[in-house]
């Protein structure tokens, strides 16, 4: 589906992406992992040109997006779904009405719009809460209409870019079972920025572990957190123990 070739961007003296290489195959779940600063997020932005490369080639079913004219790149944002750490939802206008906006603005009838943005909601069990307004909704309830907005397009690719970043540890579970579903479900292709092992762990058919803007590593969560052939792999690997090792005292009471 996906297939990006030597992939470059520098900001000033900074290299962000460098020389990076992926094919994302159909119904992948693919997570993309890495310290703070390797590039996740320019990697993503790319894709849909929310940031423009340098050099490279990016092949969506064989046709490169970085050489789309603006009316293709249009059309192509509606089959990939993007959801930002931040949900930047807009503040005057209920859950509904926030799914509904896009669609009404790229031309849909009102009545199919409400429809599409009914279904999405549902999808991420938020039916019950259409008319409330962002102010009326936790963070993860924001978030999650976030995800019904991305949803609604019904997207052959949805990119997640930290979408549990900004949430607290309780309500960062409510979105991330709500991605599982989705997951399960194979509604559409995957690319998933994260920090939440567990998610990983369970969720990825492919882990992709990214360092100073180029990939170290990849394949399933049982090669690459099992055995590693990367120094980042390596601290992942030592961070899952770490924490099995502080769960299994827990429940033994040590702690
Ligand atoms: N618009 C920009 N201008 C200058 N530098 C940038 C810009 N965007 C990103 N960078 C830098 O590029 C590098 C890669 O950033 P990116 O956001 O892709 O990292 P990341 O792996 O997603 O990090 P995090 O996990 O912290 O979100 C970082 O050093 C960042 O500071």
């Amino acid at each position: 589906m996906l297939v990006i070739q030597d992939l470059h961007k520098q900001f000033g003296n900074l290299r962000a992406i460098d020389g990076l290489s992926l094919s994302v195959n159909t119904g992948e779940i693919l997570v993309l992992m890495g310290p703070s600063g390797c590039g996740k997020s320019t990697t993503i932005r790319t894709i849909n040109r929310l940031i423009e490369p340098d050099q490279g080639t990016i092949l969506f079913h064989d046709t490169n997006i970085l050489s789309m004219e603006p009316d293709e790149l249009q059309k192509l944002r509606k089959r990939i779904g993007f959801v930002f750490q931040h949900f930047n939802l807009i503040s005057r206008l209920t859950a509904l009405e926030n799914v509904m906006f896009g669609l009404v603005m790229s031309g849909m009838d009102r009545e199919t719009a409400q429809n599409k943005a009914n279904d999405a909601l549902a999808k991420v069990g938020m039916e019950g809460h259409l008319d409330h307004k962002p102010a009326q909704l936790s963070g993860g309830q924001q978030q999650r209409v976030g995800i019904a907005r991305a949803l609604a397009y019904e997207p052959e690719l949805m990119m997640w870019d930290e979408p549990t970043a900004s949430l607290d540890p309780i309500l960062v579970r409510e979105v991330l079972v709500v991605m599982e579903e989705l997951a399960r479900y194979r509604a559409s292709t995957m690319i998933v920025v994260t920090h939440e092992l567990s998610f990983a762990l369970r969720v990825a058919d492919r882990i992709v572990l990214m360092d100073k803007g180029k990939i170290v590593e990849e394949g399933k969560p049982s090669q690459v957190f099992v055995n590693p052939i990367s120094d980042i792999g390596q601290k992942y690997k030592e961070l899952i123990e770490y924490q099995m090792n502080a769960s299994a005292q827990s429940l033994s009471g040590k702690i």
